[in-house]
């Protein structure tokens, strides 16, 4: 039998809205959406990004959308999986054109030195597991100009030199991430964390980082099982949830 997340009456699109995040949100709020309900818009008017971050995407080019997860059969602990799973799927899709693609923990997606694509996932609970997993994700496709002052934006066609069918890349992208899924689904989540660990910005490397007390060389050993990051440094290893460390050069 054939396996399927992503039924094409399960996507919704929208011509314009606030945030994709915020639209499955009230979705989950007043309706009970299934998983691989997918929210789109072609212009997305306040998107929200990490922290307290704007994420700004010109109208028409990029792909912004938010994937609805039911991942029932995830304790809320490891929830970092589901970040997982939409990060390599990503990185996966972004491998069959271009090189350098990586994940920088725990899910922003570099090519070299500049950002492709950024991943806000939040989470509804039930009980000790996860209901619903809210998936955002910016992909920069068509864009070539970046007018916001984040960090060394880049996109598909910048790289490439080529513009793309949005649709097509739309349907490439989410069979990339359903394989991932059902990885997942499937209970080889260690494969999933061998791959990820594999594909991790600055893993194995010398570099600056700064925390609460101040910036220090390390080098990223790798993730716990909860999805916080180990990094080495000369007094030892430190391990960190998201937030608590910053990349610095
Ligand atoms: O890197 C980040 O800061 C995360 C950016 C996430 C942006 C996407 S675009 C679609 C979805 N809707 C939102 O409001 N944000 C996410």
């Amino acid at each position: 039998m054939n396996r399927c997340l992503f039924y094409p009456n399960l996507l919704i699109r929208k011509s314009e809205l606030h945030s994709t995040n915020d639209f499955a949100l009230g979705l989950i709020k007043t309706q009970k959406p299934s998983g691989g309900t997918v929210v789109l818009t072609l212009s997305q008017t306040k998107g929200r990004g990490q922290r307290t971050n704007v994420w700004e995407s010109e109208s028409g080019k990029n792909l912004t959308i938010s994937i609805i997860l039911t991942p029932e059969f995830l304790p809320i602990p490891h929830q970092f999986q589901i970040s997982c799973v939409i990060s390599l799927g990503v990185y996966d899709y972004l491998s069959e054109y271009l090189e350098d693609v990586s994940i920088k923990w725990p899910n922003d997606i570099y090519v070299g030195n500049e950002k492709i694509a950024g991943i806000l996932i939040e989470h509804s609970i039930m009980g000790s597991t996860l209901s619903h997993s809210i998936c955002g994700l910016g992909l920069n496709i068509n864009q070539i100009k970046f007018i916001s002052d984040a960090p060394n934006p880049t996109s598909l066609a910048i790289k490439t030199h080529k513009e793309y069918d949005l649709d097509k890349e739309l349907t490439k992208l989410l069979r990339c991430i359903e394989n991932r899924y059902f990885q997942l689904e499937d209970e080889k989540s260690e494969e999933q964390e061998r791959d990820y660990l594999k594909a991790m910005y600055w893993m194995n490397e010398t570099h600056l980082f700064s925390d609460e007390l101040g910036e220090f060389e390390g080098e990223i050993v790798g993730i716990t099982e909860y999805g916080q990051l180990r990094v080495r440094a000369n007094k030892g290893e430190r391990i960190y949830n998201f937030k608590e460390v910053s990349f610095i050069r």
